[in-house]
């Protein structure tokens, strides 16, 4: 652990701890519980060793980056991002600003294929680069929840796994890119205090589990309470795992889904790119604790709802709106389970 130091942004706390990270080719009884671990200390950790070959990354990478060194008229052919599609600046629906450009998926294969029409001059070998991507962290994603079902002794291990397997999950994918020119008002400033600017406000993931890959650019942060952030080194060659809302609420509330942002830190010479994968249900799936979760010491926190109504209030919100608190049992619903 390191001294706390101020942030430059608001005053906050930073501090650098060194956050969990679990070896995907060690023993699995092992793995499991690690996973379990760190899914309740900081509902985020970094896997190595997970298999997912070097050529799929390296493929969307160089696609990626093609895309973004477009001219804004070219890449705005690809927008707006209502939901998907190119997006600059602005996230989502309510108003919200970052100093990021994105393209956001959904991960049909079809409407990939559609949609890389808008965004390259070879949209097969586009498309195929981000399926290709996608059917790795599809894989990967499932691992890891099986893992967490297995270390979370329940009785149906692929319990999250199978929401995930199924023909009408709604994951999304995003790519998102942090130039440092955005920052115009910064140049030659080195001492400004937008040295260092919010790419990504700080936001949970609504989904079950987020699998996040960047470059070598840092910027990512977890806050694993009010006021306090912890950088999330960059490594190209891993992945980080949050746990979002949904795996909170299926486990009531023992696994806690992370509050996190991206900096985008202008004195960066080079720009930071990530690509997140979004772990999703179908929008008619049922997500309720699951009874194993539930005991009269831990009455259950949240109502059951779909993932359809979870979506539907998630764009009516601001991105730092925690909304699962909108979800909350009624003291006679905890009664009555
Ligand atoms: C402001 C918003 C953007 C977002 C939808 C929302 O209304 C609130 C949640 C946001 C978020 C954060 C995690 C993911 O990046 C994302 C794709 C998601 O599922 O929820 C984004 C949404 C988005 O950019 O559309
Ligand atoms: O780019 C990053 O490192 C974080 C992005 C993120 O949190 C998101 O896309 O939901
Ligand atoms: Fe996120």
């Amino acid at each position: 652990m390191v001294a706390a130091s101020p942030n430059p942004i608001h005053n906050e706390k930073i501090e650098a701890i060194e956050l969990p990270i679990i070896d995907l080719s060690a023993e699995r009884s092992q793995v499991r519980n690690l996973i379990v671990k760190a899914c309740e200390d900081y509902g985020f950790f970094k896997v190595i060793n997970h298999g997912v070959p070097q050529d799929i990354v390296a493929k969307l990478e160089e696609q990626s980056l093609s895309f973004f060194a477009k001219t804004m008229a070219e890449k705005q052919r690809a927008g707006p991002a209502i939901p998907f599609g190119y997006g600059c600046k602005t996230i989502g629906f309510t108003g919200d600003m970052g100093e990021v450009e994105y393209l956001l998926f959904n991960t049909n294969p079809i409407s990939i294929a559609q949609r890389s029409k808008t965004i390259s001059n070879e949209p097969t070998k586009f498309s195929s680069a981000v399926s290709g991507y996608i059917e790795a962290m599809k894989d990967l994603a499932c691992e890891i929840l099986d893992l967490i079902g297995e270390g979370l002794w329940v009785p149906d291990t692929s319990v999250f796994s199978r929401m995930i397997r199924d023909v009408e999950n709604d994951s999304f994918f995003r790519l998102n890119h942090y130039p440092h020119h955005l920052n115009k008002d910064c140049t030659n400033n080195i001492n400004s205090s937008c040295s260092s600017k919010v790419g990504f406000g700080e936001h949970n993931d609504p989904q079950i589990l987020t699998l996040l890959r960047s470059n070598d650019v840092g910027g990512l942060q977890i806050s694993p309470q009010d006021g306090l952030w912890v950088p999330a080194p960059s490594d190209p060659t891993a992945f980080w795992v949050n746990v979002g809302d949904l795996l909170q609420a299926m486990t009531n509330g023992r696994f806690v889904s992370v509050r996190h942002r991206a900096l985008n830190n202008s004195s960066n010479s080079k720009s930071r790119m990530s690509m997140a994968y979004f772990a999703t249900p179908p929008l008619n799936a049922c997500i309720n604790a699951l009874p194993e979760m539930v005991t009269p010491e831990k009455p259950r926190l949240y109502k059951p709802f779909t993932w359809g109504e979870y979506k539907n209030t998630l764009y009516s919100l601001r991105l730092g709106d925690t909304r699962l608190n909108l979800f909350k049992a009624s003291t006679n619903d905890e009664l009555a389970s």
